[in-house]
């Protein structure tokens, strides 16, 4: 039988962070030991639970220390700079990460990879499971229609998001990109304005929303004379990534050091 995993959540008051401690609750293979905020966050003190009717016996603390000395895994949905101190304190005390944060730089993604030779780390943009499927799609829709297509990324996000595009757009483009063998630092278009002339048909081009309550809609368009493909995911509930996120916790047993996203999770390389 597995043994029960031991999880700390940063952000856990956040809007993914109350819906974790929902499901790290649901989830018989994992247990909640720890809650992360930051030193001005008024709920410090409180039971994680508080939020969402749970009595979880654990406080939430801004001192990593007190947080993480039982944990195994921390899951991580906070923002980058939040994020860096405790992917290097996690280094330093092999404590395995999931990290759900989006919007890493370039120099917060090597810290992450660095960090994922001494401890195992899942990074992933988005933890549903019917994401990750349309990723899985994409790299042979992207194979086919490789000639005469041209390619745009739409998505939609609640008003309170503060990345853009989304790291799951972003996902969507490098599946795209490197099907097709190109780079996508070379071939993104993020959004268009003015006299843009004619449409360059090697480029990926990315639209964003923002708006209300949306949860998260992705779609990916490929258009040509006479016919368009548009593979879309709707997400209307946090749980499909909370759930997800746990999920790559327990799977983490497993898995000692190397960095890992969740298709590796599902099962879905080829
Ligand atoms: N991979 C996936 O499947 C998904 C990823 N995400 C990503 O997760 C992240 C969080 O999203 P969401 O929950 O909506 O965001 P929220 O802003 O609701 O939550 C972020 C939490 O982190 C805390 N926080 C912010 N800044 C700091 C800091 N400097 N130090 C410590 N804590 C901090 C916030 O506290 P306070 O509110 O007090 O500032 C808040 O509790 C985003 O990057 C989002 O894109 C979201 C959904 C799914
Ligand atoms: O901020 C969000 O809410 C979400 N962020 C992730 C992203 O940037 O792709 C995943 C999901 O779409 C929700």
């Amino acid at each position: 039988m597995t043994q029960q995993i031991k999880i700390a959540i940063a952000g856990v008051n956040g809007r993914m962070g109350k819906v974790l401690v929902e499901a790290v609750n649901a989830n018989p293979n994992a247990v909640l030991v720890g809650a992360l905020e930051h030193a001005s966050s008024p709920v410090l003190g409180l039971d994680a639970g508080y939020a969402v009717g749970l009595d979880t016996g654990v406080k939430i603390t801004a001192d990593f220390q007190a947080a993480l000395n039982q944990a195994d895994v921390l899951i991580d949905f906070t923002r980058p700079e939040a994020s860096l101190p405790l992917i290097e304190f996690c280094s330093q005390n092999q404590i395995k990460m999931v990290i759900g944060t989006t919007g890493y730089d370039d120099a917060g993604k090597a810290a992450i990879q660095a960090a994922a030779q001494k401890h195992a780390i899942v990074f992933a943009a988005n933890y549903s499971v019917g994401v990750n499927l349309t990723f899985h799609i994409l790299d042979t829709v992207a194979r086919v229609l490789n000639e005469g297509y041209d390619i745009e990324i739409i998505e939609a996000h609640h008003r309170h998001k503060v990345d853009a595009p989304s790291g799951t757009a972003l996902r969507m483009g490098e599946v795209i990109a490197n099907a097709l063998g190109r780079d996508l630092k070379e071939c993104a278009v993020y959004g268009r304005e003015g006299h843009t002339g004619a449409r360059n048909p090697q480029t990926i081009g990315f639209a964003t929303v923002r708006a209300g309550d949306v949860v998260g809609d992705h779609t990916a368009l490929f258009a040509t004379d006479g016919e368009r493909v548009e593979i879309t995911h709707k997400a209307s509930s946090r749980m499909t990534f909370a759930a997800g996120a746990v999920r790559a916790a327990v799977w983490l047993q497993n898995h000692d050091t190397g960095l890992f996203d969740m298709q590796d999770v599902l099962g879905l390389k080829n």
